[in-house]
């Protein structure tokens, strides 16, 4: 698969560079400034005819008497990249955490319609939750490693799942190099985690998420905490993965949306308001509301 970081013309540094000023831009609310109207990236092209691994339809979703979803119809396909993009309060992270049923935890929250996950419906209340969320991990905005040694994070899930020994760390070095960690902390497994850089705690959390062998994994803005050369292995990092999990990255920076994934869906309101390839969004949104978004218009 395309690596997705092939940009003509821009390089790694440059990329990050103009990200940085857009984001600048946004925190000084001044209007987004559009680097460029269309990205100019080689976004990975979405791989043959994949299969659905979930299929999200009609979607509402409710704090107390608040809306935050509205009719939400979104595919999730296997083994793909799928963005979400949309002004800041537009639902993507609310949608974000009904796969999985974070959402759970918020006291007075509703959620209707249905996700098919496998031909089960994730909302169902007869739905395993714990079981979900082995099968669907997820990763969050800033790292949250627990106050352990980077071993024990990475092997917590698979002592509560009962595995002991060299099982448990045989699966430890696995998940450490799928996150592509193990060079750098292969020597030090007893050590604190919280002694870990930010971006190598994020990745520490990214291998354990994938230690449980979860089949999807759900990215809320893994990299906004991080600084350039962070990101840019987090998102090297999600090339990577996606050639054996299914991933949905919530992010705000349309540039990584556009570097990382195979499909976009565009949000705004509650409301999902364009869902295509990444390129057709990009370069071809068919809604008026998607283009003025992607080109800085509003938002
Ligand atoms: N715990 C909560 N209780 C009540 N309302 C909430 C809660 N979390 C989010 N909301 C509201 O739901 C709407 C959608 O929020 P959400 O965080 O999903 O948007 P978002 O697109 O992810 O935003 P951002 O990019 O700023 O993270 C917003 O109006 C928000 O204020």
């Amino acid at each position: 698969m395309n690596s997705g970081f092939n940009q003509p013309g821009r390089s790694a540094q440059t990329a990050q560079a103009q990200d940085a000023q857009e984001e600048r831009n946004d925190q000084q609310g001044q209007p987004k400034v559009p680097v460029t109207t269309v990205p100019q990236t080689l976004t990975p092209q979405p791989t043959s005819d994949t299969g659905l691994k979930i299929d999200v339809k009609d979607t509402n979703f409710y704090y107390g008497s608040k809306q935050a979803l509205y009719e939400v119809s979104l595919p999730i396909r296997e083994r793909q990249v799928t963005a979400l993009i949309g002004p800041s309060g537009c639902g993507k992270s609310t949608f974000l955490r009904t796969l999985n049923r974070m959402n759970d935890l918020i006291p007075n929250t509703r959620v209707e319609g249905e996700a098919l996950f496998d031909g089960e419906n994730i909302y169902d209340k007869r739905t395993d939750v714990v079981l979900l969320r082995q099968r669907i991990g997820m990763v969050f905005q800033r790292p949250n490693p627990f106050p352990k040694s980077i071993f024990e994070n990475v092997a917590y899930g698979l002592h509560v799942q009962g595995k002991k020994g060299k099982q448990v760390e045989e699966m430890v070095e696995r998940s450490l190099r799928g996150a592509a960690l193990w060079d750098e902390v292969k020597d030090r497994l007893k050590s604190s985690a919280l002694g870990l850089s930010g971006g190598q705690q994020q990745r520490l959390c990214i291998a354990r998420a994938l230690a449980v062998q979860p089949e999807v994994l759900l990215m809320d803005e893994p990299a906004s905490a991080l600084d350039p050369i962070a990101t840019l292995k987090i998102e090297e990092l999600v090339t990577e993965l996606v050639k054996d999990y299914t991933i949905v990255i919530v992010t705000h920076n349309m540039q990584q949306a556009a570097r990382v994934s195979q499909f976009t869906g565009f949000f705004l309101s509650g409301k999902l308001v364009e869902y295509a390839a990444t390129r057709d969004i990009f370069e071809r949104p068919k809604k008026k509301e998607t283009e003025d978004y992607i080109s800085g218009r509003f938002g």
